[in-house]
C-alpha cells in the first residue's frame, strides 16, 4: 500500500533530515511513529500525504510512484488518506457537524445517508453537544477531537494522525486509542506519530517505527 525506498529529505542546504528510509505500510496495519523532537516526524507525514517531494529514493503509494502522479491522481490519493494534523485544519466557517461530514460530502454522498454516522462519531468524541458549535469557539482538546472524527468519518485506506492525543487527558487518549484500533480492525492501515510512551504501551501489538538522527529503526 505505502512502501519507501532509500528516500531522502533535505530542507534547503545542509544535512538530511531524513535519511535512506526503507520501509512498507502494510494494508490493515497499525504502528506507531515515534522519535524525539525535531526528528523528522511531521517531515514522513508530510512525505506520505505528498506535501514535499523526497530529495532522493522512491516512494510508491497505492500501487503508483508518487513522483509520476499528475495532480489529479495526488488528489484522488489523498482521498484515500485521512490525516489528524498537529494544527488540526478545521474550517472556521463551517460547523463541528459539517466539518466532520466533509469528506464525505466530498465523495458525493447524500446528507441522509451519513447524519447519524456523524452524529453518533461525534458523541463517541465528546463533541455531541458541540455538534453546532463553529471551531473558533472550542478548546485545542475539542478542535483536536473534531479533526480525529473528520479524519475517521469515511474510513479511509490509510489513516495518518500527528499527536493526535497531545491536547486530551489520559481517559480520553485511551477512548481515542480505542477508535484507531476499531478502525484499523476494520480494515485501515494506521500511522499514529506520538511522543506518549504510555499510550504506545496500551497496544502492544502494534509495530513502533522510531525516527532517530534521520533514520528509521523498526520494532515489529
Ligand atoms: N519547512 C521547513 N523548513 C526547514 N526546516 C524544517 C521545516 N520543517 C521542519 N524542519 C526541520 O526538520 C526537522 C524535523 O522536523 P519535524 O517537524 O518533522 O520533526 P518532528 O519529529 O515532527 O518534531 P515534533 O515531535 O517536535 O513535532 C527539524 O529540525 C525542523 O526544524
Amino acid at each position: 500500500m505505502l512502501s519507501f525506498e532509500n528516500v531522502g529529505l533535505r530542507y534547503g542546504v545542509g544535512p538530511e533530515t531524513l535519511r535512506d528510509l526503507t520501509f512498507q505500510i502494510a494494508p490493515r496495519s497499525f504502528q506507531f511513529l515515534t522519535g524525539p523532537s525535531g526528528a523528522g516526524k511531521t517531515t514522513l507525514m508530510r512525505l506520505i500525504i505528498m506535501a514535499l517531494k523526497p530529495t532522493r529514493g522512491l516512494i510508491n503509494i497505492f500501487g503508483r510512484d508518487a513522483a509520476t502522479l499528475e495532480t489529479d491522481e495526488i488528489a484522488d490519493a489523498r482521498r484515500r488518506i485521512g490525516v489528524v494534523f498537529q494544527d488540526f485544519r478545521l474550517l472556521d466557517h463551517l460547523t463541528v457537524y459539517e466539518n466532520v461530514a466533509l469528506p464525505l460530502r466530498v465523495l458525493g454522498r447524500e446528507e441522509a445517508s451519513y447524519r447519524s454516522e456523524v452524529i453518533e462519531l461525534l458523541k463517541w468524541v465528546g463533541l455531541g453537544e458541540r455538534k453546532h458549535s463553529l471551531p473558533t469557539v472550542l478548546s485545542g482538546g475539542e478542535k483536536q477531537r473534531a479533526s480525529i472524527a473528520r479524519a475517521l468519518i469515511s474510513q479511509p485506506k490509510l489513516l495518518l494522525a500527528d499527536e493526535p492525543t497531545g491536547n486530551v487527558d489520559p481517559t480520553l487518549a485511551r477512548r481515542i486509542l480505542r477508535l484507531f484500533v476499531e478502525l484499523h480492525k476494520s480494515g485501515t492501515a494506521v500511522v499514529i506519530a506520538t511522543h506518549d510512551l504510555s499510550l504506545m504501551d496500551q497496544y502492544e501489538a502494534a509495530r513502533r517505527l522510531v525516527l532517530a538522527d534521520g533514520r528509521l529503526h523498526i520494532f515489529e
